[in-house]
């Protein structure tokens, strides 16, 4: 499909469960007024979960039933994508990528404080000590879009929502 030209940005917040993603979106979309996107609530709204995988304790999302679902919200811009991929995501969707970064320590505990064990506690520890939602928003998009952003800290989250907040006056700037 062509893209249009938008008057807002969209931005996909992305990164590893637990990571803050969710907070950075919630602050964010409360100071700027875009839209918060959260994929997994907007694939149970839409039915776009299929079957249940019992390995990772949740069910199968059907990308291309989300991916239509989602395509007219994104055309105007003013977006705020809060999920845990970006592989599947049409690259055109997106002015700016944030992955969000904690230290394992952290998200080891904040993982255990939201109830995760075993093996999805430990996968999701290792996705974030291999960088893998850093590597697929890399592989995925133009490098100049993809920010990391470290969160471990209540001072860093204010910070981060500072930063893109000017990242997104500097965007309107630039595309006036
Ligand atoms: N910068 C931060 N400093 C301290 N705690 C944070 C920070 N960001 C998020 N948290 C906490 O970490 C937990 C996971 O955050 P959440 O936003 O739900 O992550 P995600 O959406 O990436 O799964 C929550 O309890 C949240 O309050």
């Amino acid at each position: 499909m062509q893209s249009v030209p938008r008057s807002l940005p969209n931005i996909l917040v992305t990164g590893t469960p637990g990571v803050g993603k969710s907070t950075i979106c919630k602050m964010l979309s409360e100071r700027t007024k875009f839209t918060w996107r959260e994929v997994s609530k907007l694939a149970e709204e839409y039915n776009c979960l299929d079957e249940y995988d019992p390995e990772y304790q949740c069910p199968f999302l059907n990308e291309d039933k989300l991916l239509d679902v989602m395509e007219g919200m994104m055309l105007k811009g003013g977006n705020i994508v809060d999920y845990h991929g970006s592989e599947f995501f049409p690259e055109r969707w997106f002015d700016g990528v944030f992955v969000i970064r904690t230290t394992n320590t952290t998200l080891y505990d904040r993982l255990k404080e939201r109830g995760y064990s075993g093996k999805k506690l430990e996968d999701n520890i290792q996705c974030e000590i291999f960088e893998t939602l850093l590597e697929e928003a890399q592989s995925s998009y133009k490098p100049e879009i993809v920010k990391e952003l470290q969160n471990d800290t209540q001072e860093q989250l204010l910070t981060n929502i500072d930063t893109i907040v000017e990242w997104i006056e500097r965007w309107k700037e630039s595309n006036l």
